[in-house]
């Protein structure tokens, strides 16, 4: 006879293999399991759909349990097992009085929740019939507060203390979805308090507990031989981290681009009939069950955690949603379903430089979305107010020394966000790229092997997620040793065979270059040096961080269709075009989403005070004018409504091309045009804002600083936005300026080239102007049509916008792509 840990086995392994753990559906089984003959119930069937937490019966008169909550639907089905077992089991003395007992129970349960399920049904028709004779559109909740935050002066300021990133002070975050259950222990009282403040910086040591905990875990012991090992710290020559081959994107002319599209768009398609082709036996064998650690914090953690969740069950058990029926189910099951782990060195809000802070804050949310477990592991650089001290720490080696790491955790939208905290981390929150090349590579040596070791080690809603169906996505050079470490610590010694890695290039101008003897810092066996040594005939021989990373990672991604075209070609690929060609086989493009919620002017919490107001597609005329209005005021100029207002934000930066941007202000200013400028880089180029809003004073603003807050607001505020940017792998501000309305002027490279369809006045179609080469005078030809067609064609200039508007640019599409990505390296050996 199976005993009641038997079932609960069964139960808690299912789960657990497909990556859910966070609501464990056992003691409502149990009730309404028989008494005596456990054997005559067996669990058979256990796969997602689309219902809220309910114990009903089938039509086929089987027992299932639905269960769930915002994005994790079950059902668990029982039947009455036909195999031998149950046979003599039914044929024992003690022969189902209390299964009947039982079942008549639950009978009676049943018919109560069906005609509650009944009530619940003429209520919804009766609500929604209300509803479709009354639209209220104002009647939609926003999901923030507002912020309250404003500005000191109508001046921007220009000063270097603006730098800091102050705007992340005020974001208001939602908190409502963090779940707390796993920091019941070991919470650290220090971390709890927290505030979200720069000026509450944790001191070395503060946050770690005084018992310390080095959990060791299956893997790691196994591995100490491999990874213990000491290397000597090398005086090494200074070397820079970037290339300092230019391309010369010129030559990237649409129409070869336009041909190859074609042709990889076929090879795209095939690529992922292929991969959707499953070799059963593979299946089998990448579905191995998720290692639970049974370290002791871990499975206290369990406990309470189940406590918790179970009286959490019983309640959602007694009030049902009613519109549990209409959540769709999560659009995967089974064995497609992925742990996923993004590993990367920002992410928003908590840190962002830029663009790939905003992909790690947003495309695990999506992916999440399609019912895969999800988790982001990033630095921690501050105290930050939601993630909490998990109480999981361990040493690890970089360059001969001991550092320590401890993970502190949250649970938000559905993601797990593990932060890092070490004291090589701390401190440099507004500088995470800073310090010379080798503190910076061994920043990235100490974030990469720990991160490997996460899955094992950090358990979230109280299961660590184990290397079953696992799938790390890398990010930039920063995060290129991951793949490599998986590689040599790991599947080279039969461990973690079915995990894949994934490298996604957001930036090739920054590969983590080096002099050979930096390879001393990696600490990986001699053999591994010919992944990273590369030649370039401008920097020589050299030690390469990324080419290594896209030699061992298993697929290879980037953020456009465009920007992967331009990587095979020797003035896009910057010295490691070779290699991507070599690996044109496990190579793609998919073009960035953008977060819908954030960056949406329906909803933005930046533009709900200082005149600034939230407005939509019928709004537009009027929200927009609005936002405009007090975006000049902000800014200190003359409030005209009928004078175009430019923007431009971003890295001030070769790539950028704010020296194209700045060779044209001459020419702008005599078009009667205000110009925004917000972005922080290159000391000339900040010099040069300041320069021109001195010249300028009465048209021109140049914010030196990074301020999130005034992102948004010029986003929303301005006509035009400005993008002459060199190369632009992706770029993710013109995408939100279509989102609010905002006409792109932009070259046509990259990301840029497959987003912004250029106008066709005839037909009317396009959503901006394109120019064809990174060159002062194009970007002022396609500025003066822009110019005419806003001043001259007021219809040409809403149809732009509109189309802009209504464009589907949610992470949710190309969450679907990174999808078939991580599905084709899961079957990949
Ligand atoms: N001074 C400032 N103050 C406030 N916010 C500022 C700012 N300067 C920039 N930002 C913000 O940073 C982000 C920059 O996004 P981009 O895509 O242009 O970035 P970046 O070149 O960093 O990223 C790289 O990665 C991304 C993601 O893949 C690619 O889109 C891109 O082409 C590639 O170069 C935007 O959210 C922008 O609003």
């Amino acid at each position: 006879m199976a005993s009641i840990g038997t079932v609960q086995t069964a139960v808690d392994s299912s789960i657990l293999r497909h990556g859910r753990n966070r609501h464990r559906p056992i003691i409502p089984i149990l009730a309404y399991r028989p008494k005596k003959s456990v054997d005559a119930w067996g669990l058979t069937n256990f796969h997602t759909v689309g219902f809220s937490r309910n114990l009903c019966e089938d039509n086929d008169g089987r027992l299932s349990l639905y269960c769930g909550s915002a994005g994790w639907r079950w059902r668990i089905k029982f039947v009455q097992a036909t195999g031998k077992g149950s046979e003599e089991a039914e044929s024992g003395d003690e022969q189902d009085d209390a299964l009947h007992a039982t079942i008549e129970k639950s009978k009676k349960v049943l018919a109560m929740q069906r005609d509650l399920l009944k009530q619940i049904a003429e209520r919804k028709k009766l609500v929604s019939s209300i509803k479709s004779s009354i639209i209220d559109p104002e009647s939609d909740e926003l999901p923030y507060e507002e912020s309250g935050g404003t500005f000191s002066s109508n001046r921007m300021a220009t000063t270097e203390g603006d730098k800091i990133n102050e705007d992340l002070d005020h974001e208001s975050l939602s908190t409502s979805s963090v779940h707390s259950a796993v920091n019941d222990v070991n919470e650290n009282p220090a971390s709890a308090s927290s505030e979200y403040s720069f000026a509450n910086m944790t001191e070395p040591g503060k946050d770690l507990p005084h018992n310390e905990i080095s959990f060791q875990s299956k893997p790691e012991r196994q591995l100490k031989a491999t990874t213990s090992d000491t290397v000597q710290s090398q005086d090494v020559p200074s070397a820079p981290l970037r290339s300092s081959v230019t391309p010369s994107p010129e030559s990237f002319s649409n129409k070869n681009y336009y041909k190859w599209l074609n042709n990889a768009t076929e090879t795209i398609i095939s690529d992922s009939e292929t991969s959707t082709k499953v070799d059963s036996d593979k299946l089998k064998d990448a579905n191995v069950g998720t290692t639970i650690l049974s370290d002791a914090p871990s499975s206290l953690k369990y406990e309470k955690n189940k406590d918790a969740q179970e009286s959490s069950l019983e309640e959602n058990v007694k009030v049902q949603d009613p519109a549990g029926e209409d959540v769709k189910p999560p659009p995967l099951a089974g064995p497609n379903v992925m742990n996923i782990i993004l590993v990367a060195a920002e992410c928003a809000p908590w840190s962002k430089t830029g663009g790939l802070g905003d992909v790690a804050g947003a495309l695990p949310k999506a992916l999440a979305r399609r019912g895969h477990r999800v988790m982001v592991v990033a630095p921690r650089y501050s105290n930050y107010a939601e993630p909490q001290n998990s109480g999981v720490r361990k040493i690890y080696k970089v360059d001969g020394q001991d550092m320590e790491v401890t993970y502190f955790q949250a649970y938000i939208d559905g993601v797990d966000f593990v932060f890092m905290d070490s004291p090589m981390f701390r401190h440099i929150e507004n500088n995470i790229y800073g310090g010379n090349r080798v503190d910076i590579l061994k920043r990235m040596v100490l974030f990469c092997k720990a991160a490997v070791e996460v899955p094992w080690l950090v358990p979230c809603g109280g299961f660590c997620y184990g290397d079953g169906n696992l799938v790390f996505i890398a990010n930039d050079w920063h995060t290129a040793l991951l793949p490599v470490y998986l590689k040599a610590y790991y599947r080279d010694n039969g461990l973690m065979k079915y995990t894949r890695s994934v490298l996604v290039i957001h930036n090739i101008a920054h590969q983590g270059r080096g002099p050979v003897d930096d390879f001393s810092y990696v600490d990986l066996p001699p053999h591994y040096l010919d992944l990273f040594r590369l030649y370039d005939p401008v920097g020589g021989e050299h030690f390469n961080i990324f080419a290594a990373g896209l030699k061992a990672a298993d697929r290879v991604l980037t953020v456009s269709h465009g920007y992967s075209w331009e990587l095979k070609t020797s003035e896009g690929g910057w010295g490691l075009h070779g290699i991507i060609n070599e690996n044109d086989w496990k190579f793609r493009g998919i073009v960035n989403g953008i977060d819908t919620k954030d960056w949406n002017p329906e909803l933005d919490i930046f533009l709900q005070s200082d005149g600034y107001v939230n407005y939509s597609l019928d709004t537009l005329q009027t929200g927009k004018a609005q936002c405009k209005a007090a975006l000049q005021k902000e800014l200190g100029l003359p409030v005209c409504a009928d004078v175009p207002l430019i923007g431009f934000i971003g890295r001030l930066d070769h790539q950028k091309g704010v020296d194209l941007i700045a060779e044209a202000v001459p020419w702008m200013m005599d078009q009667d045009v205000q110009l925004v400028m917000l972005g922080t880089g290159r000391p000339d180029l900040e010099q040069l804002l300041r320069h021109f809003e001195g010249v300028y004073s009465d048209r021109v603003r140049g914010w030196v600083g990074f301020s999130v807050k005034t992102a948004h607001r010029i986003t929303a505020g301005v006509d035009i936005l400005l993008m002459p940017s060199r190369f632009e792998p992706c770029g993710l501000n013109q995408l939100y300026a279509m989102c609010y309305g905002t006409i792109p002027v932009v070259h046509a490279v990259g990301g840029l080239r497959d987003t912004v369809q250029p106008f066709n006045p005839f037909e009317e179609t396009g959503l901006g102007w394109t120019f064809g080469r990174a060159e002062t005078n194009e970007l002022i030809n396609a500025l003066g049509n822009c110019l005419l067609t806003y001043r001259q064609y007021k219809k040409s200039w809403e149809g732009l916008q509109r189309r802009g508007m209504t464009q589907d640019l949610s992470w949710d599409n190309a969450a679907q792509n990174y999808e078939e990505v991580l599905i084709a390296a899961k079957y990949q050996w």
